[in-house]
């Protein structure tokens, strides 16, 4: 029998309501020797909670009584909605723990949903996701993956790949009794037809990993070029020093956006240049690898300047990139050779800066956009389809039936790890490792 484990599901620190979880085998008894008999399933109803040794009143509570299957884990469960004070819910944790329950481990609530049933973990991971969301891009995304949209995906796939290994195994057979057979002929076009699918979802340009984990954005440009002013117009707070002194700016400086439901880190840099200053110099390294591994990179240059050759090189390597002119206001910027995308900007006057914002929000939706399908959203996933796509190719050119026959074995355990249909307990503890308890 499993232990009855109970958690503060609601937020840490004071709140007017706390909410008590409580999930196994002894659930009904313990909320009976707490709280008299068991109300309705899933009704509200307000009970005095007593101290199962004297007697004494704890609070004054609302209680649900979530009898299994029918629950979020698939085992009894309850809610103890209490009274938010801390000296409540410790007396009331201390007498669940006198009644033989323990306190749950992180995401134990839902890893026990999932060993029930109740989901796979491409669902588990979402409802961390959820809880994670920040933005509404974000919040979709994972309610869309919660609801069921990859489980029934991979779980397409994993029915599929079981009856091309069914054929392959029949086609084996058919071989030895030396029949004539085109089975395996069939298994491997079945298998290349997976294999397309699996390799058109791993080539989203990585879009649900970037919405998941947020979009990293570059600004680079010579010192002085208003890079640091910039910023701030985005952020809408002074985040970064600004000042005429060249070379201000010497360590990165990140600002959150929100773009188009899109999370977004913004870093402003140290101006690009030659220096014999040491620190400066580590600086203008840390600008570089930024700019190296950013999703997109704003080049800023000063209009009355034009832009410079340092920075130019490194927008050559960015994923996508802007140019902007700042400092429109002194001057008008110069007219460019390159078909990039330019936009002259004023930090004083705010000239271009809605256009910035607008591109900016054109490129988040582009690079990290929901869209009619759904994404893979963890690296975790992209690693276990990859290594079935590569699976399923090998198995198709196998010189022996035998062979096939292993690699689509080798395929379908790997999207078999994804959904956590096959040879979960290796990946269990990684992933709910991240929750939080009480979920
Ligand atoms: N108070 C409270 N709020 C909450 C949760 C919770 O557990 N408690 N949730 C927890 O994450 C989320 C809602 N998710 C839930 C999912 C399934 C069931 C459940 O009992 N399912 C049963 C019965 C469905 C029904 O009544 O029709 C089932 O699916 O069989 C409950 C909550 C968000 N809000
Ligand atoms: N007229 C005008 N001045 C600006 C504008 N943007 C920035 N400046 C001025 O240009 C100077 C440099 O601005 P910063 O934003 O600190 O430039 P930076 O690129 O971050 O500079 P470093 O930290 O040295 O790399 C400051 O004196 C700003 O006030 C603008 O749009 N118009």
């Amino acid at each position: 029998m499993t232990d009855t484990i109970f958690a503060k599901a609601s937020g840490a620190g004071q709140a007017a309501v706390a909410v008590l979880r409580l999930s196994g085998a002894a659930t009904a008894s313990v909320v009976r020797r707490l709280a008299g008999r068991l109300p309705e399933p899933r009704r509200a109803s307000l009970r005095r909670l007593r101290d199962p040794g004297d007697g004494e009143v704890l609070d004054q509570a609302l209680l649900l009584w979530f009898p299994g299957p029918a629950s979020y884990t698939g085992e009894d469960s309850a809610e103890l909605h209490l009274h938010g004070g801390s000296a409540v819910v410790v007396a009331v944790a201390e007498a669940l723990v006198r009644l033989g329950c323990r306190p749950a481990e992180p995401g134990e609530f839902t890893r026990r949903a999932f060993l029930h049933g109740r989901m796979d973990l491409t669902q588990a991971e979402a409802i961390a996701d959820l809880i994670a969301a920040e933005t509404a891009a974000q919040r979709r995304q994972a309610l869309r993956q919660a609801d069921g949209a990859l489980a029934r995906l991979y779980g397409g796939w994993t029915e599929r790949l079981t009856r091309i290994l069914a054929q392959q195994e029949a086609a084996i057979e058919f071989e030895m009794d030396d029949l004539p057979t085109d089975v395996a002929d069939r298994a491997r076009e079945a298998a290349a037809a997976l294999a397309a699918e699996i390799t058109a979802h791993l080539a989203d340009g990585r879009r649900g990993e970037r919405l998941r984990d947020g979009l990293s954005i570059a600004i680079i440009g010579a010192p002085n070029a208003g890079k640091s002013s910039l910023l701030n117009a985005l952020a809408g707070r002074e985040a970064a020093i600004v000042s005429p002194i060249a070379g201000t700016t010497r360590d990165v400086v990140e600002c959150r956006l929100v773009l188009a439901g899109v999370p977004a880190v913004i870093a402003d840099t140290a101006g690009l240049r030659a220096t014999i200053d040491a620190i400066e110099q580590e600086g203008v390294r840390r600008a570089i690898k930024r700019a190296e591994e950013a999703d997109l990179v704003i080049g800023a240059f000063a209009a009355d300047a034009g832009p410079d050759a340092e920075t130019l090189a490194l927008l050559r390597g960015a994923p996508e990139t802007i140019l902007v002119a700042t400092k429109c206001d002194l001057g008008a910027p110069p007219v460019l050779e390159r078909s990039a995308t330019m936009i002259a900007t004023s930090a004083i006057t705010g000239e271009g800066l809605p256009a910035l914002r607008a591109a900016l929000e054109a490129a988040a939706l582009r690079q990290a956009g929901l869209g009619d399908a759904p994404f893979l959203t963890r690296a975790r996933h992209r690693a276990a389809l990859e290594e079935a796509a590569q699976q399923l190719d090998q198995a198709r050119s196998a010189p022996l039936p035998e062979l096939a026959a292993e690699g689509y074995r080798a395929a379908l355990l790997a999207i078999g790890r994804v959904t956590g249909r096959v040879d979960v307990e290796r990946i269990l503890d990684s992933i709910f490792r991240d929750f939080c308890i009480g979920k």
